[in-house]
Parts: C-alpha cells; sequence; structure tokens
C-alpha cells in the first residue's frame, strides 16, 4: 500500500517505520524542518530502542521517506495516518487544533480518493469531525473515508509493542475501510478488534483510564501499607497472582506521569461531562494521583527540618525508564518543589537530561554518571527505576554521601539489602529502615 504518515513524534515515527518495515511505501509529513533533515539522514530524533536501525534499513530499502512537503508527501496514497499531537487544553479536554491544521491541509492537497486513519487519541466523536471539516474545505472532488485506528504503545518499547501488542483496534462505519486496514495491518500478526468509529475511540481512552486507575489503586494501598506496618511490594504480588486481578500495573510509586494517563485521564473526565455524566472514579484518580506526585518531596521535609543550603541528588528525570521523554514527568514539579525549598540539586539520568534542561529551571547541576550526582550528597531521590539506577549498589551511596539518606520513589532495593548497609531508606509503602 502507498501510506503518507502526518506528524512524525513518538507515534507517527513508530507507525510509519514500522508501515514500511512489514512492506508498504511510506512517506512521513511533519512541520519540523530541523526534524525532517534529520529523519532523512536515518537519525532518530527520540530514544526509542530499535528504531533507528528501522529507520536506515527502510530508507535505503526505498520504503521510507520524509518530506515538510504535504502536495509531495500525499501524491498517489491510498492511506493518510494522523498522527500529531492531541494535548491538553486548560479545562482539562483535548487541544485539536494541530488535528485541525491536518485537516485544512488535507483538504487543500488531496486530489484522489483516501481513507483518513486517526492515530492520534482524540475524543469520542472527533472522526466525524475530522472527515466533516476535510470535506467542508476540500478544493478536489476526492472521496474522503474515515477510521479511527487508536494507539497502545508504551514509550521506550514503542517499536517492541508494535509487533507484539495485545490487539489492534480498528474502527470505520464502512466495512469495506476496515477490510482494508486488516489487510495493512496484517503483517504485525497480531488479534484484531473490529468496531465502529466511535467505539475504537472509546477503547482508547477507557484502557488509559482503566490502567491510571490501576495505578492509582496500587498507591492508595501503599501509603496506607505504610501507616499499617504492610510491605506494598508482597501485597501487590499477592494481588496479581489472582488473574482476575493481574500482576501487570501494580507498582507503587510516585503516581504516573508522562504525556498520555494524566491528559487522557483528564479528557475522558471532560467528554463525560459535555454528556452530562459525572465521573466520579476518575476524578478521584486524577486527585488521588496529584497528591502522589507530591509525596516524595513531602517525606523529605518531614525528615528533615529544612533542606536549604543542602546537596540533594535526583537519580531519574525521565517519566519512565528507556525514554528521553519529560512530559508530565514527577521530576519536574519535584526539582522545582527542591529548588523552591533552598536545596543544591545535582541530578543524572541516562537519556532525558537533554530535554529537561529546557524545561527545568536554572541552576541545577547536571552530572555524567550516578556517582558524581550522589558524591557528597546529603539527601538521594530515586524518580525513575532504569536499570542502571536499579543495580547500582546501595552499598555504594554509603560509601559516597555525605549523610546517606536515600528516598526510593520507585521501590528500586529490597528492604533485606538495604537492612545490611548504614543507609537510611525511605521508599513507597513501606517501612523506612535506619531512622
Ligand atoms: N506518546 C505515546 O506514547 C502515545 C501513545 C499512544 C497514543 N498517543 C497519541 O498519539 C498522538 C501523538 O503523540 P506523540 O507523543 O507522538 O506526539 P509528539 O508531540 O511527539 O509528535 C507530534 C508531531 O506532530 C507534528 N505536527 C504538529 N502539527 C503538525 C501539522 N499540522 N502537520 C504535520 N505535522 C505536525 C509535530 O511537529 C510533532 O513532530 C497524541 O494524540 C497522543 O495522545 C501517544
Ligand atoms: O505499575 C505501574 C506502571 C506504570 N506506572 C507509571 O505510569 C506512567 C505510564 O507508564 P506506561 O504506561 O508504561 O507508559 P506510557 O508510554 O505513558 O504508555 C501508556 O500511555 C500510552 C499513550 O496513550 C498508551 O499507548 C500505552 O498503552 C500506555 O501504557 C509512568 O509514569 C509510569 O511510571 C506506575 O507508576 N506503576
Amino acid at each position: 500500500m502507498e501510506i503518507a504518515v502526518i506528524g512524525t513524534g513518538y507515534v507517527g515515527l513508530v507507525t510509519g517505520a514500522c508501515l514500511s518495515e512489514v512492506g508498504n511505501r511510506v512517506t512521513c509529513i511533519d512541520i519540523d524542518e530541523e526534524k525532517v533533515a534529520t529523519l532523512k539522514q536515518g537519525i532518530s530524533p527520540i530514544y526509542e530502542e530499535g528504531l533507528e536501525a528501522l529507520l536506515r534499513k527502510n530508507i535505503s530499502e526505498s520504503r521510507l521517506d520524509f518530506t515538510t512537503d504535504y502536495k509531495e508527501g500525499l501524491a498517489g496514497k491510498d492511506i493518510v495516518y494522523i498522527a500529531v499531537g492531541t494535548p491538553q487544553n486548560d479545562d482539562g479536554s483535548a487541544d485539536l487544533t494541530a488535528v485541525a491544521a491536518v485537516c485544512r491541509a488535507l483538504s487543500k492537497h488531496l486530489v484522489q480518493d483516501v481513507i483518513i486513519v486517526t492515530k492520534s487519541t482524540v475524543p469520542v466523536g472527533t472522526n466525524e469531525y475530522i472527515k466533516g471539516l476535510i470535506e467542508e474545505n476540500l478544493l478536489s472532488d476526492a472521496t474522503i473515508s474515515i477510521a479511527s485506528n487508536p494507539e497502545f504503545l508504551r514509550q521506550g518499547s514503542a517499536v517492541y509493542d508494535t509487533f507484539n501488542g495485545d490487539r489492534i483496534v480498528i474502527g470505520s462505519d464502512s466495512p469495506e475501510v476496515l477490510d482494508v486496514l486488516e489487510t495493512v495491518n496484517e503483517g504485525f500478526g497480531l488479534p484484531m478488534v473490529r468496531t465502529n468509529l466511535r467505539s475504537a475511540e472509546m477503547i482508547k481512552y477507557a484502557s488509559n483510564a482503566f490502567l491510571a486507575t490501576k495505578i492509582s489503586f496500587i498507591n492508595e494501598m501503599a501509603n496506607l501499607s505504610e501507616r499499617i506496618g504492610a510491605n506494598i511490594d508482597d501485597v501487590s504480588r499477592g494481588m496479581g497472582m489472582d488473574q482476575r486481578i493481574g500482576e501487570a500495573f501494580l507498582n507503587a510509586g510516585i503516581g504516573y506521569g508522562g504525556s498520555c494517563f494524566p491528559k487522557d485521564t483528564r479528557a475522558i473526565i471532560s467528554v463525560a461531562r459535555e454528556a452530562e455524566y459525572d465521573m466520579q472514579i476518575l476524578e478521584n484518580v486524577v486527585d488521588s494521583n496529584e497528591r502522589q506526585r507530591g509525596i516524595i518531596v513531602e517525606k523529605v521535609m518531614d525528615r528533615f527540618d529544612s533542606i536549604s543550603g543542602r546537596k540533594v541528588a535526583v537519580l531519574g528525570l525521565a517519566f519512565k525508564p528507556n525514554t528521553d521523554d519529560v512530559r508530565a514527568a514527577p521530576s519536574i514539579s519535584v526539582i522545582e518543589k527542591l529548588i523552591g525549598e533552598g536545596a543544591e540539586v545535582h541530578t543524572f539520568d541516562p537519556a532525558a537530561m537533554e530535554n529537561a534542561r529546557k524545561v527545568l529551571p536554572e541552576g541545577i547541576h547536571y552530572r555524567d554518571n550516578i556517582e558524581d550526582a550522589v558524591r557528597d550528597a546529603e539527601i538521594a531521590i530515586i524518580l525513575t527505576e532504569w536499570k542502571e539506577i536499579k543495580s547500582f549498589p546501595i552499598e555504594k551511596y554509603e560509601s559516597l554521601m555525605e549523610t546517606p539518606v536515600v528516598f526510593d520513589g520507585r521501590n528500586c532495593f529490597t528492604l533485606e539489602g538495604v537492612g545490611k548497609t548504614g543507609v537510611e531508606y525511605h521508599s513507597i509503602g513501606r517501612p523506612s529502615i535506619g531512622n
């Protein structure tokens, strides 16, 4: 198939590369000239395992190219994927500005019949809006069909997830369009869910909302466990062995972040508000997550009267391991609070320091490795469970730090292991050690 993918962010780029890998001819269109120039050289602007190899292979085999020119990018294409961002408006609703801009460009440049496939996460009803908007301004007499194909990849394992996900959801009100999309997706070898437009849109929001709820649920169990002497690691393990519950997404921590859960939970609440329905569970999930994101600094401030002038090491800036993304990462608000309290912050992240620099205040010391960040610190705070951070021996905190007081927001170490050292250790949902 001849395919165009609009937007080369985490979703669009991975989708474009993977669709070319299974034999389609793909042109990716983006308005960011610098990004497109980098991509043309086979260099990935984002950190995703396996992505650059796919880019290079498919560019060299002439199945994948990049452009900023809509006319050139759309020429001869049968299918056009929309994968631009849908961030959050101030009231929590989804901001469809980029989607609308894409529709305007499509109206201007489409001359042949196409299927428009929406990958961006959009509120229920948006696909009908997209079709209407394109048709309203269309300069040619092309026929526009529309489908929803929500994306479920996780950052950090995006390429893996595309070929190993649990399902592909394709939604359209036309059986013929669904047949075409089934053929396009056959190469991924995953089970497919065929449904109508609105159900496909809803499956995406409902899935993210459910996962966010699961995380907030276990975080609340962790907070209670701390207060009554239980250990959340054991509680999660014991719960997760029940297959009706499942072991995934039961890791207690400092709240969910990233570019999806925070905005998508708010967006579905906003959709419900418009439909005059009160989403009671989700409203509480959002509030509970907000509270959880403040918990690690609260623990620090409970332990120390003041952190003014103290050297604090912050380990991990990305919202989760294996990504360079800091969008809605807990690290941002944690570091802002630490700086506000007058701390001297030294930090290390294996991949996200460049992105973090763009959004964090001045005066932070970015270090090349964990040792340099931790050396002579009085407090160390772990925010992301990178492999490097989890495997950094706990004894080293004792030898490197001025006073070894560690606050672990991701439960990277066993209490047994920490107990053998002189480290004072505070984690999530487990008894503290050494104070
Ligand atoms: N990031 C994820 O893990 C993930 C997973 C599933 C779904 N989603 C959804 O997918 C969508 C995209 O997310 P993302 O993280 O890839 O976004 P992103 O911000 O990383 O990328 C968006 C890209 O679109 C480009 N763009 C903006 N306006 C454009 C226009 N008018 N024409 C062409 N290109 C344009 C931008 O330059 C950017 O490169 C969102 O709706 C998001 O909710 C994201
Ligand atoms: O047990 C857990 C699992 C996750 N998290 C946190 O939850 C957030 C999101 O993690 P994850 O879901 O792994 O990453 P994303 O890349 O944001 O992926 C989610 O959001 C994407 C965008 O919609 C979807 O496509 C994916 O299916 C969905 O998992 C991160 O801050 C994690 O630290 C926890 O605190 N505990």
